[in-house]
């Protein structure tokens, strides 16, 4: 998948991509014991409630500016909020994350933590324990291979894909989280119409979560409808305004208001 031809992404995920293949990789075999995503997305389901992913993502490239709060007063927030799970980023140079964030905040919470990074080589799932990594097929070489290094240490693996042929190459990895990003990391250019395509493609006993580009209600109940067992929210919940609140709100989107 990594072969794709790079001249066709934005100058922004070269860079990124860059970096991601220069950072090192641990030097100690992990072994992770993981908090379920499969089952914390089924009790908040049962619970009434969206399961909703929240990220703790202090800036990206097409964000303004930078979130500048303990991450793990963010964390708590959002699990406030009644967010099933976090991602949290670890990429320092583009998205204002680090490792030691991870660390602190899945001591900090009980739900499980997402390792959200651009992760291409097996030794660099070694640098932290989280309870599942994320692996963006496009970005990979040999995904299934890399998605059993990964199930081998413990972690549960996210295998995000943008259109059928990803999803092709992730269900063939035996993937049983994936998350269709709709976000073009080509182009940058967000389309919800992205998940609504590509879902029709997912069997049903895969853990399905929906990727970028949700902010409003009603783009949570579109994606619902669509397929979502969960969503995974960046901006719409780091932006402006109190965070367990942006949560809350996205949790309770598919609840009457009589
Ligand atoms: O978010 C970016 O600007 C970005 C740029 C380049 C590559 C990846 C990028 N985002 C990765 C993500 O998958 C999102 O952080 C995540 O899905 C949340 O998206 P959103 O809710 O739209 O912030």
């Amino acid at each position: 998948m990594m072969n794709a031809n790079e001249d066709e992404i934005a100058p922004a995920v070269r860079s990124i991509l860059a970096a991601a293949r220069e950072r090192e990789g641990g030097t100690e075999r992990l072994a992770v014991d993981a908090r379920s995503l499969t089952d914390a997305v089924a009790a908040v389901e049962a619970d009434g409630r969206v399961p909703i992913i929240a990220e703790v993502k202090p800036t990206s490239p097409t964000t303004e500016g930078t979130r500048d709060e303990d991450p793990v007063e963010l964390a708590e927030q959002m699990v406030a909020g009644g967010a099933a799970a976090l991602s949290v980023l670890t990429e320092p140079e583009h998205f204002g994350g680090s490792t030691a964030n991870l660390r602190r905040i899945r001591e900090a919470v009980d739900v499980p933590v997402l390792r959200k990074d651009f992760v291409v080589r097996e030794d660099q799932l070694d640098v932290v324990e989280s309870d599942v990594v994320l692996l963006i097929a496009r970005f990979v070489d040999d995904l299934a291979g890399l998605v059993e290094a990964a199930e081998s240490r413990g972690f549960q693996a996210l295998v995000e894909v943008h259109d059928a042929a990803e999803l092709e190459a992730a269900l063939a990895a035996d993937a049983s989280i994936i998350g269709i990003n709709n976000r073009d990391l080509a182009k940058l250019e967000v389309d919800l119409v992205t998940f609504e395509e590509v879902a029709t493609g997912v069997p049903d006993d895969v853990t399905l979560i929906a990727e970028s580009g949700v902010s409003t209600v009603d783009d949570v109940r579109r994606m619902r409808a669509a397929g979502a067992d969960a969503l995974l929210v960046g901006t719409a919940i780091m932006g402006a305004g109190d965070v367990t609140e942006n949560v809350r709100r996205l949790t309770t989107a598919t609840q009457e208001t009589t």
